[in-house]
């Protein structure tokens, strides 16, 4: 979900969500990330089988910190998601790979499951430096973090991120598996297999099922698409892993 939006357009993104035709949660799992100001209104309105994700929290212990979110809070809501790193924050707000990596420690150390996201630049991917640059950053968390069952990660291209340009289902496929390669010997075989990439960067309802085909693009973040009806397509290409 985005940064943007009215209450009256959240509950309408809600109800299209909730009266979607969707597939269970045994093929699928569907959690739904609104800015914090619509956390506790998409929680009490959604349907019970999709969870909701804060787009961000604070990196250490609640405590002064102005206008900052902390995992405790988070945790006291019962918000049981949270995405950390994404790239607007890295590249905007000049979120270090270790910083990162601080904050995905700390918000699993709290209980609470997190969508890590890596990704580089277009002019990183037209040097050749992708997998050196997401190695990079996945090595800043895989350096805090022991327990990966409670971490997804999502490889998002930056230059496919709200541009309309996806990146192709090879390239995509591509990364993601170098990137389970890296954490394979990096952080050990089980983590590797068990452990979801997703892909983010203009996934729509006409490009999702190709994507989900691939066999290590494990499920997607959505940001404008989700905002559409086309967002129950999107949920359902999963079954094309359930069918694979
Ligand atoms: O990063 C994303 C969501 O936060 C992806 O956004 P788009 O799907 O709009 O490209």
């Amino acid at each position: 979900m985005a940064r943007n939006g009215t209450s009256e357009e959240v509950k309408k993104i809600v109800s299209t969500l909730n009266a979607g035709d969707v597939p269970s949660q045994d093929v699928v799992e569907v959690v739904v990330s609104p800015p914090f100001v619509f956390l506790q209104l998409v929680k009490s309105s959604l349907r019970p089988e999709c969870h909701v994700a804060a787009q961000n929290c604070w990196v250490k212990k609640g405590g002064a910190f102005t206008g900052e979110v902390s995992a405790e809070m988070l945790v006291n809501l019962g918000i049981p998601w949270v995405i950390l790193g994404h790239s607007e924050r890295r590249l905007i707000l000049n979120e270090s790979n270790e910083f990162v990596g601080d904050k995905v420690a700390y918000a699993l150390s709290q209980g609470l499951k997190v969508i890590a996201c890596v990704g580089e630049t277009l002019e990183q991917r037209e040097s050749g430096s992708t997998m050196e640059v997401v190695a990079a950053q996945t090595k800043a968390i895989a350096d805090k973090v022991s327990n990966w069952a409670d971490v997804v990660l999502a490889y998002e291209p930056v230059w496919a991120i709200g541009t309309g340009k996806v990146a192709s289902p090879a390239q995509a496929q591509e990364v993601h598996s170098e990137l389970r390669k890296w954490l394979h010997v990096n952080t050990s075989p089980e983590v590797a297999a068990t452990t979801r990439i997703i892909y983010g960067g203009s996934v729509s309802g006409a490009n999702c099922k190709e994507l989900a085909a691939k066999p290590d693009v494990d499920g997607f973040l959505v940001g404008g698409a989700s905002l559409k009806p086309e967002f129950i397509d999107i949920i359902k290409a999963s079954e094309v892993k359930k069918d694979a």
